[in-house]
């Protein structure tokens, strides 16, 4: 499929999709799912064979239906609301203006934004995104082949101060944080205090204290606010333009 000419009516239809998204992440309270949607959509990126990534591909079923994406279908209908009213803006932009804006209305960073990303209905291989009972290994092994670092690794894993697991879903159950709508820096907090009654600690998340390279960051996002914002916005960022060369 070939990608969207950003002119400006291309922006308008952005700017008018964005206030939609406000609008509905706000009044559904679904910021989390929607933060899930455009990660998982960008996280199946493979910088060595330049395949996945933030392309649209996972509102595909044989996609959305990958164990790792299940209850995503919930977000997608979510977004089919929105690109009927703005049939011009790709999937692909569409997934990912809802990322940056859960993220803007939970009171996170201010994300920018790029358009232009085209659609795709090549779907990857179920695989590519991590699995929450493995160690530090697996997430370099996965974030690496996307092209992230480290400090991408942890700042990204602080995505997880938003939403909670869903048994029927993961297997898992239960918040990282005990404001799961506000987007902060608790996750790394309650990362650091240990074990806390109702709030859950995947083994995904607590390898992150096991690396000292990782363990580095979570220090720093623990205490620093704003150095987590700054970072996460820079890596939340460039997940969302996996593959993709704005011009
Ligand atoms: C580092 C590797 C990661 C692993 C292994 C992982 C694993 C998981 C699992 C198992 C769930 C529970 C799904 C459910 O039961 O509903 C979950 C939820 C979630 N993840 Fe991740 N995740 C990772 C990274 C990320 C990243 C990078 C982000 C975003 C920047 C993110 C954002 C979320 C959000 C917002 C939820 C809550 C969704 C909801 O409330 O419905 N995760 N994650
Ligand atoms: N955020 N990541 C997830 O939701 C997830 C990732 C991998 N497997 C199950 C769920």
């Amino acid at each position: 499929m070939a990608a969207p000419i950003v002119n400006a009516e291309y922006t308008k239809e952005i700017n008018k999709a964005r206030r939609d998204l406000r609008s509905i992440i706000s009044s559904k309270n679904c910021a989390p799912i929607m933060l899930r949607l455009a990660w998982h959509d960008a996280g199946t990126y493979d910088a060595q064979s330049k395949t996945g990534g933030p392309n649209g591909s996972i509102r595909n079923e044989e996609e959305y239906t990958h164990g790792a994406n299940s209850g995503l279908k919930i977000a997608l209908e979510i977004c089919e609301g929105v690109k009927a009213k703005h049939p011009k803006i790709t999937y692909a932009d569409l997934y990912q203006l809802a990322g940056v804006v859960a993220v803007e209305v939970t009171g996170g960073p201010d994300i920018s934004f790029q358009p232009g990303r085209k659609d795709s209905n090549v779907c990857p291989r179920e695989g590519r995104l991590p699995d929450a009972t493995k160690n530090f290994q697996h997430l370099r092994d996965v974030f690496y082949r996307m092209g992230l670092s480290d400090k991408d690794i942890v700042a990204l894993s602080g995505g997880h101060t938003l939403g909670r697991a869903h048994p029927e879903r993961s297997g898992f159950d239960g918040p990282w944080t005990q404001e799961p709508l506000k987007f902060d820096n608790s996750y790394f907090v309650e990362l650091l205090k240990g074990e806390s009654e109702g709030l859950l600690k995947l083994p995904s998340d607590k390898t992150l204290l096991e690396d000292p390279e990782f363990r580095r960051y979570v220090d720093l996002y623990a205490k620093d606010e704003d150095a987590f914002f700054r970072d996460y916005a820079e890596s939340h960022k460039k997940l969302s333009e996996l593959g993709f060369n704005p011009n």
